[in-house]
């Protein structure tokens, strides 16, 4: 019938399924208030369907009363109030899903203290984008927590993987975030403080527009939109 579409008329160039979800941890990641770093989680379960998204934020009816320092007494610091962008991607899992077997995709490889959590639910893996803390002991930590629980595997994200001729690299690691064929968008499209938390370059590009172009430097006709708005 004329509904059915032979086989050549198939779309070819789709956004894989691990793009997607780090796709959806990237934007999730500009939901959070923090300014100097803004992280983002996308929760997958083991039928390939999102069960939960989180950023890092403060508790819930805190946000505003509570600082996002980084430095001072303690008590004045974000450190010991701001839940991470796992945690909540974890408990803002939709009520009926089973976060067991679940993947992590988030763009800061996880604290220790999130580690713990994603461990004792049970999740299978963790897909990461940056690393810029892998120095310090909660990396570390995390790390060793990790190789021990065994079923749990955490790898770098790497789209090539996903047998497409893009990438992304690392803000830690190359100063900014950008897909391989390096699509610099002109500077009013660019932000001072990245995913990443790199808040230093301007060679940054916005993290949704990086998001989008995960995928053949095109992006997606929403965001395109976006765009057309912002060259007016
Ligand atoms: O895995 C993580 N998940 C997560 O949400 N965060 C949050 C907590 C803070 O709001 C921010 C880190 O702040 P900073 O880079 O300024 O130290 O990122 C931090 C980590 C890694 O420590």
């Amino acid at each position: 019938s004329d509904c059915l579409q032979s086989s050549d008329l198939t779309r070819t160039d789709f956004l894989v399924d691990t793009d997607y979800f780090m796709a959806v941890a990237v934007l999730s990641a500009q939901r959070s208030k923090d300014p100097n770093t803004q992280v983002g989680a996308c929760l997958v379960n083991q039928d390939n369907k999102i069960v939960g998204t989180g950023h890092n934020c403060m508790p819930n009816d805190c946000e505003g009363k509570l600082p996002w320092n980084r430095e001072g007494a303690k008590l004045d610091t974000k450190y010991i109030y701001v839940c991470h962008a796992e945690l909540n991607a974890i408990v803002n899992a939709s009520a009926n899903a089973d976060v067991k077997g679940c993947t992590m995709y988030v763009t800061l490889f996880p604290c220790n203290e999130c580690t713990k959590l994603i461990i004792q639910a049970g999740l299978k893996e963790v897909v990461y984008l940056c690393d810029k803390y892998h120095k310090t002991p909660e990396t570390k930590a995390s790390k060793k927590m990790l190789d021990m629980a065994g079923i749990l595997e955490y790898e770098r994200f790497d789209s090539i993987k996903s047998d497409k001729n893009i990438s992304v690299r690392c803000a830690w690691e190359e100063n900014f975030f950008y897909s391989e064929k390096n699509h610099k968008l002109p500077s009013k499209h660019r932000v001072h403080n990245d995913v990443m938390g790199n808040s230093q370059t301007n060679s940054q590009i916005l993290p949704l527009t990086a998001a989008a172009h995960l995928h053949h430097g095109k992006p997606p006709p929403a965001l395109q939109v976006k765009i057309e708005q912002q060259d007016r």
